[in-house]
């Protein structure tokens, strides 16, 4: 599952990661991105069975998927809406599964107690919660603009 479709350039590289009967779920809010990353995966030969693109809003699509049905969620969505998605993510995954959420250093801002924007702040919120969460085992992997996972128990 992946939050934040984008133009397929992530979706891609998890599809190549995955066995070749695994199928990736991908949702953005924009039905243009997502029929940019459909192009990319009919070009990469992806077989439509493997895709399924949802085009709504996380907070209302995910609560319709089945629980702990998930290996992977990777949120590359905005950062200010991460907070509500990471709960619902972690229903969604099934034990041992994983949820990733990228760009979690914000080019270094994170950890920098000064910086106090709206996202910064989010960002740190959210790593804290799953610091803090008995639901999870978290890591935060210092590879270029920081990698947040946290696997569930
Ligand atoms: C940086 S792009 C994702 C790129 C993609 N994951 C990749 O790495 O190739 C962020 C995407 O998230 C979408 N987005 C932003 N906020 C969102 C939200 N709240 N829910 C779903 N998608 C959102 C944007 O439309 C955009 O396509």
């Amino acid at each position: 599952m992946e939050i934040g479709t984008g133009a397929g350039v992530a979706g891609l590289w998890l599809l190549r990661g995955m066995s070749a009967d695994g199928v990736l779920t991908t949702i953005d809010t924009e039905a243009e991105h997502q029929r940019a990353a459909r192009e990319a995966f009919t070009e990469a030969g992806v077989r439509p069975t493997r895709i399924r693109t949802i085009t709504g809003r996380p907070l209302e699509v995910l609560p319709r998927l089945a629980d702990a049905a998930y290996d992977l969620v990777v949120a590359a969505d905005d950062p200010l809406d991460l907070t509500e998605h990471v709960e619902q993510a972690l229903r969604i995954l099934r034990p041992g599964g994983v949820l990733v959420v990228v760009h979690a250093l914000a080019g270094d801002r994170v950890p920098d107690p000064a910086r106090r924007d709206d996202v910064t702040t989010a960002l740190r919120e959210v790593a804290r919660r799953l610091r803090d969460d008995e639901r999870v085992v978290p890591a935060l992997l210092p590879s270029g603009d920081g990698v947040l996972v946290a696997a569930k128990r």
